[in-house]
């Protein structure tokens, strides 16, 4: 494999369900009085994928729980289609929402393929699951995809950081998700699996993606539009070439930045200038 290798656009299977639009509706989550995501309206259409940006502790792993039911709004709702996603039967929002999260828990030792194939839990029952050849089949293009079919049969314990979280992010593959939401998954990754996961997220058109990325340069890269969080709150949203600017940058994170456009796509790039040595 190399970073030029096309990325199948039919992700995992041949008939793929459409992504769905996910909406944050005026969502607010407050934890012991203190207000960490307040008032947030977001929308990704189908297809879409959208990015969350924001300095440390600005909110943007909360308002994902939300998404991914591991944490109940304290105002709002998550909509997906426009239902409510706590209206959803647990096994049918399984079969909706897929998540890598940032600090996943793997403590058994399960091997590679024994993980992944745990995302398909949702489809077992209610005849949703393929039949063994096909289950089988839809669990090595995912392996394929995130490159770790070498790795089929290492127990996920032993394996290093980059290993396991390409292993995570094709369990939430497998789970045949509409929406798909990454807390960081570049986390750990080589320059090379980084750009690979990238393009297959932009490449895709049918999962609709809301991803919390660190890199505003990778950001900028994949994102179709960037929402901007400091303290709890929706500041900016827009394509990359709307929100990355001098000014957001200053105000939001406190940094001084060059902003460029790639030579090649047109999207902006920040240089950043350590200042002298002293
Ligand atoms: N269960 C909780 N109880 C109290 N405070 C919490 C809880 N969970 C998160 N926080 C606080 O809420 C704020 C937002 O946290 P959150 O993890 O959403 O930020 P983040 O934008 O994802 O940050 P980072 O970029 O550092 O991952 C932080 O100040 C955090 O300490």
């Amino acid at each position: 494999m190399t970073p030029e290798d096309p990325v199948s656009e039919d992700l995992v299977t041949e008939d793929p369900p459409p992504g769905a639009e996910l909406t944050l509706d005026r969502l607010g989550v407050t934890v012991r009085g203190r207000a960490l995501v307040r008032e947030l309206s977001l929308r990704a259409g189908a297809g879409e994928v959208v990015g969350l940006v924001g300095p440390n502790g600005s909110g943007k792993s909360t308002a994902l729980r939300c998404v991914y039911r591991a944490l109940r709004p304290t105002t709002g709702a998550v909509r997906v289609d426009g239902t409510d996603l706590l209206a959803l039967p647990p096994r049918r929002s399984a079969r909706t929402v897929a998540a890598l999260t940032q600090d996943p828990a793997v403590d058994l030792d399960f091997t590679v393929e024994e993980l992944i194939a745990l995302g398909r839990a949702p489809h077992r029952r209610a005849h949703r699951s393929r039949g063994p050849a096909a289950e089988q089949d839809l669990l090595e293009r995912v392996m394929d995809l995130l490159d770790v079919r070498h790795l089929a049969g290492r127990g996920v314990l032993g394996l290093s950081g980059g290993e396991r979280q390409r292993v995570l992010i094709a369990r939430a593959l497998a789970q045949e998700p509409r929406v798909l939401v990454l807390d960081e998954p570049t986390n750990h990754l080589d320059i090379r699996h980084q750009i690979r996961l990238l393009r297959l997220l932009r490449e895709q058109s049918f999962l609709t993606v809301l991803v919390v990325l660190h890199d505003l340069n990778l950001a900028a890269a994949v994102c179709d539009r960037l929402a901007v969080l400091s303290e709890g709150r929706l500041v900016a949203q827009g394509t990359p070439s709307d929100v990355l600017t001098p000014g957001l940058l200053w105000d939001v994170f406190g940094v001084t930045a060059t902003v460029v456009r790639h030579p090649a796509t047109g999207a902006p790039q920040l240089l950043h200038d350590l200042g002298p040595r002293s």
